[in-house]
């Protein structure tokens, strides 16, 4: 089977892995020729750092590797898929456009997923002519290393779509769980409140970014506290999803100042240096602000 995955940043080439590795042909396609490059070698580190920790052995990542094939041209990227999930940026109109215009190459059996955190799965099906083909994919990032998948059943989608992505989910090792669509997912949506929450305990002056998240680490078994996950996942990305929420769900969702000046300024978390931590070489090295000493 073929899996196409139209988006090579953080996470399609994070799930172009992850499908390669269970043993399906993958097409990686981003709109230019780097982008795909990046993809591959994003790849080709995170397979390295396998081999380094003796997670992967140096036949399946060479296997892996030859398993995935890049481009830019979509038609050829999707003519022969019988999975296509698309993780472009969280714009619903560009997600429509790309899943009506990859709809047009494919065969009629072929499932369209989606890698939205947030956006209606419902609402993009709206837009082609199969929409009982479609199915909401939810990857966490790192695809790689995180095991859940949360399967997005919209308003249209059919029996057989809904179990072709169990299947699948499963095939790459996965552990699934089916939630209707509705905004922000269980996910997203949970996830997204403790994350603000901890927003405004800082703008309050309750404790420090790197206190919270130590309480939360320490007392409820986070893997990573609510602060510094939103420095991970990008504090626009993290805004971008509350306004959403917001809209559609209410003001509890209403985002904290704090997190407005953060992006404002460009201090959009690990991908830009600084958030409500400060980051070098990829790794957290303070806090940012005058919080004393950051001493997780
Ligand atoms: N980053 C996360 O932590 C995370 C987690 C779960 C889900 N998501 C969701 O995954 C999706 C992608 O997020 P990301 O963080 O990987 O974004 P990203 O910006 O890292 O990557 C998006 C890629 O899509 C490419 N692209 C744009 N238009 C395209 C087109 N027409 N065809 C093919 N490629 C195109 C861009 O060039 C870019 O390389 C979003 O819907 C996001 O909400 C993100």
């Amino acid at each position: 089977m073929q899996v196409t995955v139209l988006g090579a940043g953080s996470m399609g080439h994070g799930i172009a892995q992850v499908s390669a590795m269970a043993g399906y042909d993958v097409v990686l396609r981003d709109i230019e020729s780097e982008l795909v490059e990046k993809g591959l070698e994003g790849i080709r580190e995170n397979l390295q750092g396998g081999v380094d920790r003796d997670k992967v052995t140096e036949d399946e990542m060479e296997a892996t590797l030859g398993r995935v094939e890049g481009t830019t041209d979509l038609a050829a990227a999707v003519a022969d898929a019988e999975l296509v999930v698309e993780a472009v940026p969280e714009d619903m109109d560009l997600k429509q456009d790309v899943l009506s215009a990859a709809e047009a190459e494919t065969g009629e059996e072929t499932v369209i997923a989606s890698n939205t955190s947030s956006l209606s799965v419902t609402e993009m099906a709206s837009a082609l002519d199969r929409p009982e083909r479609v199915v909401g994919l939810h990857f966490f990032n790192p695809p790689h290393l995180m095991d859940l998948v949360e399967i997005v059943i919209a308003e249209q989608t059919d029996d057989r779509t809904e179990a072709f992505a169990v299947d699948y989910v499963r095939e790459i090792d996965k552990e699934d769980v089916v939630v209707r669509d509705s905004a922000g997912f269980a996910t997203s949506r949970l996830g997204l409140v403790t994350g603000l929450e901890a927003i405004r305990m800082v703008e309050e002056g309750v404790a420090s970014p790197a206190d919270i998240d130590e309480a939360m680490k320490l007392g409820y078994g986070y893997p990573m506290g609510p602060i510094e996950l939103g420095d991970h996942v990008g504090l626009d990305v993290r805004l971008h999803i509350a306004e959403h929420l917001r809209e559609e769900l209410g003001e509890r969702f209403k985002p904290p100042q704090a997190l407005r000046r953060k992006v404002r300024a460009g201090n959009l978390g690990k991908k830009s240096g600084e958030g409500f931590y400060v980051w070098e070489d990829g790794e957290r090295a303070g806090m940012s602000g005058d919080w004393g000493e950051d001493d997780a």
